[in-house]
């Protein structure tokens, strides 16, 4: 487990991915503190999953695709460098997706907590490995006719990071956030040509990743084609390891 220390947790102002309502803050009194991992590919449900396991469980959900995304924005320098990635597809350069995740752990050392996205190298993670050690790694596995489905069917709020599906969770009003009103958007690299080099490079960085977690025996791999089907599992994986703090039927 990663020790706590001294600071305090603050929340940082951009990784923090809200959820469709405000989750159940967990005390962070617990000598241990979860540090858990789900890897999957683009569409895989990473997002949607770890929103659902935020809720339940009270812990802190990092997206480093969606920290990445509103840093395009901000006029700083780690914005500037992934915008270019980000814009093909591609996965950004080790050496700046860990810095920048590294500082917002750093934020959150006395809180439990969830990385959606990263390590997604096996040099990221290293990186992770010389902060804290892991509990829990789980693995969505998709099948490739799935993910592309879902993809081109995704729209979001890109202030929140809120996802919906035109078939699987769509809004209340089509074309519009459920909580502000907004208008939701289909994301850049969600375009076809994008979709498959993102699947390409996904594969070849994660293999070694896996391996990695299978090794130490902390891998969890889940497979279907419902997230739906796949949650009860992944919720009762996680309840053998922190107290829900709400009920797993309540979506
Ligand atoms: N039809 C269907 N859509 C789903 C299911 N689970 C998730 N989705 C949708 O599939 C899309 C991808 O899900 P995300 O949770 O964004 O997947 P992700 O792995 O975080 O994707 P990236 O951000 O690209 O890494 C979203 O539009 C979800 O609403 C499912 O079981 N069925
Ligand atoms: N750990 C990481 N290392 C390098 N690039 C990353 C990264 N996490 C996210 N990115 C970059 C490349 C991704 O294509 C983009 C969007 O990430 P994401 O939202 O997790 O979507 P996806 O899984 O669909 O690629 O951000």
């Amino acid at each position: 487990m990663c020790p706590g220390g001294a600071g305090g947790a603050r929340p940082g102002r951009l990784t923090r991915v809200p959820p469709r309502s405000a989750p159940v803050p967990v005390p962070a009194m617990a000598s241990k503190l979860l540090r858990a991992v789900v890897l999957g590919p683009p569409g895989s449900g990473k997002g949607t999953v770890c929103e659902r396991i935020a809720r339940r469980f009270g812990l802190q959900h990092l997206s480093s695709g969606q920290f990445l995304r509103e840093s395009l924005g901000g006029g700083g320098e780690a914005g500037a460098l992934a915008q270019q990635y980000l814009e093909r597809g591609l996965l950004v350069p080790d050496h700046v997706i860990t810095r920048l995740m590294m500082a917002e752990l750093e934020k959150r050392r006395e809180q439990h907590w969830l990385l959606d996205g990263f390590p997604r190298t096996l040099g990221q993670a290293k990186a992770l490995d010389g902060i804290c050690q892991l509990d829990l790694v789980i693995s969505l596995n998709i099948p490739f006719e799935t993910l592309k489905d879902r993809l081109s069917a995704r729209w979001v709020h890109p202030a929140s990071g809120r996802v919906y599906n035109m078939d699987f969770n769509p809004p209340h009003t089509q074309g519009v956030d459920d909580l502000t009103g907004e208008p939701l958007v289909q994301r850049e690299d969600d375009r076809p040509e994008a979709v498959a080099a993102r699947l390409r490079k996904y594969k070849d960085a994660a293999k070694p990743v896996m391996e990695l977690y299978k090794s130490r025996g902390i891998l969890h791999s889940f497979s279907g084609t419902e997230t739906n089907k796949i949650w009860p599992y992944v919720y009762t994986l996680l309840s053998s390891r922190i107290p829900p703090v709400l009920p797993e039927e309540e979506h």
